[in-house]
Parts: C-alpha cells; structure tokens; sequence
C-alpha cells in the first residue's frame, strides 16, 4: 500500500481492497479503525458492468452496518441531469444525512456524477473514489474536478470538491476490456507531455509489457500519473493557471467527443494530435517531438483522427435542410460545431479560446491568441475522409 499526500489531495494505491479500512484511517488519524464510528450510512454508486466484478468484494472488505447501492447505467449518457435528479431522490429516501459517505465506485463517469452528487447533496457530504478504470485510476478521481453534462456540452455542471480519499486497486485494472484500457493510455500519455519527458521514453520502452497489463508496469504508472495530478493539483487546486496544462488534448478532444460519441481517452488522443499538428504549424516544436508522439499513439493503437457518423449528429439538428447540404458543406457545418464547443471551454475567458500546446519536450503551454481560421484547418486535417 502506497500514499501519495499533501494539502489537497489523499492517494492510496494498492493491490486488493482489502486495505480499504486501514487506508481510511490514516486520513482520520484512527488506529483500528471502524467505518461505522465515523459514517452513519454509506450509499455506493456504481455501474453494472463494475458492480458485477468489483462492488462484492468491496463491500465485504468495508464491513459496513447500513450501506446503500445505487447503480446507473454505464457510459456517458448517464452524467446528465436526469439521472443527477434520481440519485438526489434516492439520498433523500435513504435518509442520508450530514454523517454519511458516498462511495463512487466505478470510472470517470461514475465518479464524475457521484462526486457532484456529494458536493451539492445538504451542502456537500464525505465521498470517496474507488476508481476501476485506467482512466479515473490515473487522472479523474484525484484533484476533485465533479461534473456533469448539459446536452452537448462536458462537464458544464460541476464544482471542485475533494474526496476524503482516492483508493486505488491496481489490480482491478487486469478485468478491464481492452479497447477501455487503451483508451485510458491516453491519459497517461498526456502526463508525459504536459510534465515527465522521460516517462514517454518510459512508456514507449515498455508498450508490450503494459500492454500485457504487467503488474510492476501497471502499478509504476498510475503511480506517476498519481503523483504527477497531486502535485499539480496541490499548486492550482482551481484551475486558475497551472492546473490547465491537466487539460492538454481536452479543448479540441471534448468537441469530438461529444459530436462523434467516440470514448473520452480515443477523444483526447485526438485532440492532442490537433495540439501538436498547431504546435508544429506555430514552429513551438520539431516534427521529431510529434513524431514521437504518433509513434507512441500507434503502439497503443489510439486513434489520431476522427471519423464522423454524420447521421448521428444530424438527429440533434431540428432543419431538415441540413441533411440535404453536399458532404462538404456536411463536414463544414460538424468542423464549425467542433469550434463552437470549443468556444464554450471552461478554460477560455474575455471571448479567447485557451489551448494548451507543446512547446518543449515535456512541456506544454496555454496560448491564447491562436486565430480562429488555424484551429478550423486544424480540425479539418484531422477528419479522416
Ligand atoms: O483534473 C483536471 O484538471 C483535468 O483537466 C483532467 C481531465 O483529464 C479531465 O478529463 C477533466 O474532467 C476535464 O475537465 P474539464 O474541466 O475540461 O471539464
Ligand atoms: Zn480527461
């Protein structure tokens, strides 16, 4: 069992659940700790697909007296205001109260949602983040960013509410599809760019043996991953400055994201080829650097550009006139929208958009003054035909 600590941020990583108790009480400063002294009611979020492999097991392990389940349906359709509204019923008639926990166990999306949920429900109550992805294991379950989705637009609904802990099962990483996984890599390729040069060599080195999800590899990476999120999050815990560089791949990535319902790791791949393709047409970098990170995209077989599914994006346009426009003008109206959400970044103020690129090895900058016009050439070069 691992801790990673400071004045934000409580990490454990380990091998099983087993520790789970013992990992609370170090943040409670109790020796012999007992939940039930401390939690009136425990409500656990999750999903189906993690409640089937991993909730048994860490429930036995909490030895809870009044613990509740609350399961939603996976994917990213379920951090919405509907479902926030359920749950928010479902508190109310469980009677949780100021003494109570929630425990979101699951990936970004259940933590995401369930984190909201603590942060607003009388006030805010304790959560916990029990991440079983890659994804939430190496990034969105440390630094208390909640949120949920207004139609299009990511994580719009939100606060920043750190969890009491974030407990990590390395080992939950091995039932993990393998598409689910690799787009998890994504998130660990950006900490790489955005702060440990070396870790990409690292990660280039190593891209079978993690690829095997071998245990010393696993563990190795959320654990600088983890550190790496602690300590940026310990310096800008609002994302008033540092903290943005977190959002490397996100700006572009969210618009494709949401307007070609492709996964959020597959997404922010994307999006940090785009960064890249403008850093190097800015001169920031060399083509070696980007090179590099293609190489590093193609060993874990993460896309670098998107493909539309235009019959899905016209569903949501109420004209009927825009299904009858030629493919170009088609690919026009979906790049211009990918802009549009752009525009509607929490990063941007005073009408700029605010991008993160790389400008040296291992190092990425926000820049604002990027023109309109390049960032749409940008997007179009990325749309595979
Ligand atoms: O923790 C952060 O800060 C991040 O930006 C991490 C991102 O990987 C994560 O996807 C985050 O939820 C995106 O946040 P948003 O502020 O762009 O909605
Ligand atoms: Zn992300």
């Amino acid at each position: 069992m691992e801790k990673i600590t400071n004045s934000v941020c409580n990490v454990v990583i380990d091998k099983s659940y087993r520790n789970f108790n013992e990992a609370l009480s170090i943040f409670h400063n109790k020796i012999n700790y007992n939940i039930n002294d401390i939690y009136d009611e425990i409500l656990i979020i999750s999903d189906q697909n993690v409640y089937n492999n991993v909730v048994d097991e860490l429930v036995e392990s909490i030895k809870a007296k009044f613990i509740y389940e609350y399961i939603v349906m996976p994917g990213e359709n379920s951090k919405c205001l509907d479902v926030y509204e359920q749950i928010m019923n479902y508190c109310v008639k469980i009677n949780l109260s100021r003494k109570s926990v929630i425990i979101a166990v699951g990936g970004g999306v259940v933590g995401d949602l369930a984190g909201y949920i603590a942060s607003t429900y009388m006030r805010g109550i304790d959560v916990i983040q029990v991440p079983t992805s890659l994804l939430a294991q190496v990034d969105s379950s440390i630094g208390g960013k909640t949120g949920i989705n207004l139609g299009k637009v990511k994580n719009i609904i939100g606060s920043f509410y750190q969890p009491k802990l974030t407990y990590i099962n390395v080992d939950a990483l091995k039932s993990l599809p393998q598409n689910e996984f690799i787009s998890g890599m994504a998130e660990v390729i950006k900490y790489s760019i955005i702060y440990d040069y070396e870790f990409l060599d690292y990660l280039i080195e190593n891209s079978e043996a993690i690829l095997n999800r071998d245990n010393e590899c696993l563990y190795y990476i959320v654990k600088k991953c983890a550190s790496i999120k602690v300590e940026v999050v310990e310096k800008d815990e609002k994302e008033g400055g540092l903290r943005k560089i977190l959002n490397f791949g996100h700006t572009f990535g969210h618009g494709v994201e949401k307007l070609c319902n492709i996964s959020h790791g597959d997404a922010v791949n994307i999006g940090m080829n785009m960064a890249f393709k403008l850093a190097l047409d800015e001169k920031l970098i060399l083509n070696d650097y980007y090179e590099k990170f293609i190489k590093v995209s193609n060993l874990f077989n993460l896309p670098l550009n998107f493909k539309s599914d235009t019959n899905d994006y016209y569903e949501d346009f109420d004209n009927d006139s825009f299904k009858e426009c030629s493919l170009d003008k088609d690919e026009d109206i979906l790049i211009n929208e990918i802009l549009n959400i752009m525009k509607s970044d929490k990063k941007n103020s005073f009408g700029k958009i605010n991008l993160v690129l790389p400008v040296k090895l291992g190092e990425v900058k926000i820049i604002d003054n990027i023109e309109e016009e390049k960032i749409l050439h940008i997007i179009r070069k990325c749309k595979n035909a």
